[in-house]
């Protein structure tokens, strides 16, 4: 039997056996015991009727790959190049809100657990967790995500304070001026329990002051890292991003939760790339579950994707290890999904692994 040990934790809760947990879907099923209903409802929820946050699963689902066989692929290499640096295989953290109600070692237990699967974290603006100690536990790359507020000179010291403790770069969420339409949390009144509090999040709720495309070019003159936008869903935004000057986009619905019935990510994305036509890397995420799921984002125009709720989910299950796990499990499918496409590398993913009915 396969168990991990967690030096940090209880005596009741020291071995998590992790060996029942083949993919990531077991981990969202395993979850939802694991987890307070608070945390559970938090995490599951999607905007509204959850049609998009079905849709990004549903979309990716539908898309059918065209094998290749007899190629010589056998190791595959999984390394991308962003910014300069290079990650071993093209998935990253991306940023959730709130670990503390997730698990007792909060983002702790998620930088160490990136680290130890050599992955990139990037941590939320309301992490429950001070910058200063996540920098200090993590061995491997951060970034920063940040939900810009009322307070101008909050968000400057704020983003400054993440570029003087190492963080590589700020993903500015756009998407996100309101919450969405989120029933489940108003069945459950949402609120954050009185031990867990968010330190970087100030006033609670929507701000006065509309974050527009002049902020991100003054956010850009507050750092020297990469600035790049989370939550683009058009093509004529992904351009106005572009002559704003960042260095990167990040197509994303929010996993869903934010407004009901636009489009699939996976659906959006080709839209996306070729309007940006390589002048800065595209990312995505949004209901990445399979090492088959990489392999069609990346067909598809991505660069890396990120993945939000099966991390949650890992951490609730067994903190640090569990979220190592999740992380491996799919870096290791997508290895598989890459052999078995006769695709040796992440640059030689194109349209071909794609399948489409032949003319003749
Ligand atoms: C519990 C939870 C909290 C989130 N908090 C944030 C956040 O603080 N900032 C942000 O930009 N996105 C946030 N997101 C959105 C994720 O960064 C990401 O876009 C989404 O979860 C990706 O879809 P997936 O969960 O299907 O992988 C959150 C998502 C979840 C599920
Ligand atoms: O829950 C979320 O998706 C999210 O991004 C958020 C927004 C406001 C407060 C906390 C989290």
């Amino acid at each position: 039997m396969q168990q991990e040990f967690l030096p940090q934790m209880s005596s009741a809760t020291a071995f998590i056996d992790l060996s029942g947990l083949v993919n990531l879907f077991d981990f969202e099923t395993k979850a939802a015991q694991a987890m307070s209903n608070l945390a559970y409802e938090y995490v599951v929820s999607g905007a509204a009727d959850e049609l998009t946050l079905r849709w990004n699963r549903q979309a990716l689902d539908n898309l059918k790959l065209n094998q290749t066989v007899l190629t010589d692929v056998t190791k595959p290499d999984t390394r991308v190049t962003l910014f300069g640096h290079e990650l071993l295989y093209p998935i990253l953290i991306a940023p959730t809100a709130y670990h503390g109600i997730m698990h007792p070692e909060a983002e702790l237990a998620t930088a160490r657990g990136a680290s130890a699967a050599s992955a990139t974290y990037v941590v939320s603006s309301f992490t429950t967790t001070p910058l200063e100690k996540i920098a200090d536990t993590a061995t491997q790359p951060l970034w920063f995500q940040l939900y810009v507020r009322d307070d101008r000179e909050f968000t400057k010291d704020l983003v400054q304070k993440a570029q003087a403790l190492g963080f590589q770069a700020l993903c500015v969420t756009v998407d996100t001026p309101v919450g969405g339409v989120r029933n489940r949390e108003q069945r459950i009144n949402f609120g954050l329990p009185a031990d867990v509090v968010a330190p970087y999040m100030l006033a609670p709720g929507p701000q006065k002051n509309p974050l527009t495309w002049k902020d991100i070019e003054w956010l850009q003159s507050l750092v020297d890292i990469p600035v790049l936008v989370k939550g683009i869903m058009n093509p004529n935004d992904a351009e106005l991003a572009i002559q704003a000057g960042v260095s990167g986009v990040i197509v994303s619905n929010h996993g869903g939760r934010n407004l009901d019935t636009v489009p699939a990510t996976i659906e959006v994305l080709p839209y996306i790339a070729e309007r940006i036509n390589g002048r800065v890397p595209v990312l995505m995420d949004g209901g990445i579950r399979r090492g088959t799921d990489v392999v069609k984002a990346i067909a598809l125009g991505a660069k890396a994707v990120l993945i939000g709720k099966p991390i949650c989910y890992g951490l609730a299950c067994a903190g640090a290890p569990g979220v190592a796990r999740v992380l491996t499990i799919l870096r290791e499918e997508l290895e598989l999904a890459m052999i078995l496409l006769g695709k040796a590398s992440v640059p030689a993913i194109d349209r071909s692994v794609l399948w489409e009915k032949p003319d003749n």
